[in-house]
């Protein structure tokens, strides 16, 4: 009998889990579950409510298209998201709206219509208001007239002309009043927060279009209607929440030490000292303090990445592919307060007095589910996903360590098929970022990967998130130390795991892509390659993509007016007439994080110098395709996938093309 295991299609039965929010007395937890519907093409999701004690659970938003479940300091009430039929002005960007419901009664009311790209929002402590980044102008022209940089957003579309402002909300009334910051002409809300006394609104907002990664601390003073400027140049996460006490405002983000590479910290800003320093809480750990590990199966979440309780300030950082929760208070060393041992707590909320905490959890063999903890004590409150994952099998991966010829330790993981599969070759994985993590997020793709017969085997080489900050930091040199770890570790796993040298693929996407494309210029080890929402020329990049003009200064230290040569020296492009290895270009439509361009410039170079090429363009699609997009896309894409690996790794091209020929005979 073959094994169950893991296909394209099993995407349907997986739960997606998602905002864990927990009332203010710890009783409940309000969160998300949605599943795939591949026959209807949607996510449909509902809102369910949990009671802590009891583990009984009841549907408090039935759907089809409800998340994001933010209870109020009450603990009766709440708002959320409803996604709505698309919305005619928007022009294909689905409608959004923000709703305001109780938790005993059924039903909601419409609170805000066309939240497309709400940022964030905040209670005030009486529960009868929101602070709120909401985006406004949104544009609605056939033909786009542009005056605004970036043109469009990854995952938004067209949002010249769109500031996020920030607003007050009566959520009984539907009343909104804008926050008027001083002097502030372009305004990007990054995050809103009000202060636990009721007096204040801290806004993190950008305010340079062509800057829009610094951004500025504001504090408005509800009484006084005024707002004054805390802090300027900030880079980041941009997150913020205020001190129990309202006097302090710890940020997530940092002052760009190392570019685009440098570690997200919790920065502490004294409101009533204007212009001392900040306190940085997590320099010490050397540490992101947010979660990069890689997972294709999480739905939308409203938490906040950073919460101040009355025991301490809570995060999640990066560490080694996991992801624990920690706490830290000034002065002190940030300690860990959920360990998820080979997991990754993925989003978390607590209550005001830190003594319990609603999760989620993942592993590499397990998607989300809901834990509570409580002083320590952790326990799983939601089995979704056990019965059916029951029924296939999965293999685990196994972990392996390093040493790069520079001496520098570097971590990888190999997943082989499961038992009773037949092996049929090997993939080597690239994550994007490049400042992401591998590790123990739940990569459905990996076990459709295994159970088709291909070991995958996947690594965080030099660039990537999870250590130091230095280990992350390949700025000007891409293409270099990450090349020869990624290089290195194949060597290392052919040796120790015995991997046939003539039966390897190598594929990724964005960064990964990138370095795909790099690769098949540099070496022709490989028998196939994936190249996926990738960057092939970071000149076209510079100017086209809604981070590029930026992203690549910052990361390639060249721009197309200076260092024009390093620009090019770095563009796999550059190299495509030297790549013999078959290659299956993967890009979406609508992808502003990479543009089009970047697959449709590879494509032809590779076409022209006589490569087996194939491109598969995906309508309607963004850079997050293989993570969220359409149930039946993500069907195709990981099809399309699996035949050219069997085409070019298993021989199944050769046994079509004899058959073929017998046929004639
Ligand atoms: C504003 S600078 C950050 C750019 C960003 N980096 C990360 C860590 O996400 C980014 O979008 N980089 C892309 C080129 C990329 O590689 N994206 C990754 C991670 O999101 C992907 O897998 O798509």
């Amino acid at each position: 009998m073959t094994a169950r295991v893991l296909t394209p299609e099993t995407l349907r039965n997986i739960v997606l889990v998602s905002n864990p929010a927990i009332t203010p007395d710890g009783g409940k937890i309000l969160y998300t579950v949605a599943r795939i519907n591949i026959d209807a093409d949607t996510y449909e999701s509902s809102i369910s409510l949990l009671d802590v004690a009891t583990g009984f659970e009841e549907p408090l938003q039935q759907g089809p298209s409800d998340s994001c479940p933010i209870p109020a300091p009450n603990g009766r009430h709440y708002v959320f998201i409803r996604r709505v039929e698309r919305d005619r002005k928007q022009r294909g960007q689905p409608g959004l709206e923000l709703r305001f419901a109780s938790i005993d009664r059924p039903g909601a009311s419409r609170l805000i219509a066309r939240v497309h790209g709400l940022v964030s929002v905040s209670w005030s402590p009486d529960s009868l208001r929101l602070a709120a980044a909401i985006p406004v102008g949104l544009p609605d022209e056939d033909v786009k007239v542009v005056e605004t940089l970036p043109v469009w957003f990854n995952g938004k579309g067209f949002i010249y002309k769109t500031q996020v402002k920030p607003f007050i909300v009566d959520v009984y009334s539907g009343y909104m009043e804008e926050i008027k910051l001083d002097d502030v002409k372009w305004m990007q809300v990054a995050d809103i927060a009000w202060s636990p006394d009721g007096r204040k609104i801290a806004v993190t907002v950008s305010r340079v279009m062509e800057k829009p990664y610094l951004r500025d601390l504001y504090v408005y003073y509800l009484d006084e209607d005024r707002a004054e400027l805390v802090a300027e140049k900030l880079s980041g996460f941009g997150e913020i929440v205020w001190s129990p006490d309202s006097r302090y405002i710890a940020y997530l983000g940092h002052r760009r030490e190392r570019g685009f590479a440098t570690h997200n910290k919790i920065l502490v800003f004294d409101t009533e000292d204007r212009g001392s320093e900040p306190e940085c809480l997590t320099c010490s750990l050397d540490r992101n303090a947010v979660n990069t590990a890689n997972s294709d199966v999480r739905f939308s979440s409203c938490l906040k990445k950073l919460q101040w309780t009355r025991k301490g300030i809570l995060f999640v950082a990066s560490d080694h592919g996991r992801a624990p929760l920690y706490s830290v208070e000034p002065g002190s060393e940030p300690t860990i307060v959920i360990d998820p041992g080979e997991g990754v707590v993925d989003e978390f909320s607590a209550t005001p007095d830190g003594a319990r905490i609603a999760y989620t959890r993942m592993t590499a063999t397990e998607p989300r589910e809901v834990y509570v903890s409580d002083g320590g004590n952790a326990r799983r409150l939601t089995r979704h996903n056990d019965t059916w994952l029951s029924r296939y099998k999965l293999s685990k991966p196994e972990k392996f360590v390093f040493k790069a010829s520079d001496g520098v330790e570097v971590e990888g993981w190999i997943l082989r098929p499961p038992e009773g599969v037949e092996e049929k070759g090997w993939v080597l994985y690239i994550h994007g970022g490049p400042k992401t993590m591998f590790g123990y997020g739940f990569m459905h793709e990996f076990h459709v990967l295994a159970g088709r017969g291909y070991t995958v085997v996947y690594t965080n080489p030099r660039g990537s998130d999870g250590y130091s900050e230095e280990f992350a930091d390949i700025r000007c040199r891409y293409g270099e130390r990450d090349y020869q770890d990624l290089m290195e570790a194949v060597e290392y796993v052919i040796e120790r795991y015995r991997l046939p040298r003539d039966k390897a693929a190598v594929m990724g996407g964005s960064y990964g892509g990138f370095m795909t494309n790099w690769i098949i210029g540099h070496t022709d080890l490989f028998k196939a390659a994936v190249t996926m929402r990738s960057i092939s020329n970071w000149i076209s990049m510079y100017g086209t993509t809604d981070i590029g003009w930026y992203f690549v200064e910052d990361q390639i230290c060249c721009t197309p007016w200076r260092n024009f040569e390093h620009c090019w020296e770095k563009s796999p492009l550059k190299y495509a007439d030297r790549v013999k290895t078959p290659t299956l270009i993967i890009h979406s439509n609508e992808d502003y994080r990479c543009w089009l361009d970047q697959a449709l410039q590879l494509y032809t170079a590779l076409k022209l110098h006589g490569v087996e090429t194939r491109l598969a363009i995906f309508p309607n699609e963004n850079h997050d395709l293989s993570r969220s997009g359409k149930p039946k896309h993500r069907v195709k894409r990981l099809q399309l996938i699996l035949e050219w690996l069997d085409e070019h790794l298993a021989g199944k091209k050769e046994e079509e093309k004899a058959g073929r020929e017998a046929g004639n005979a």
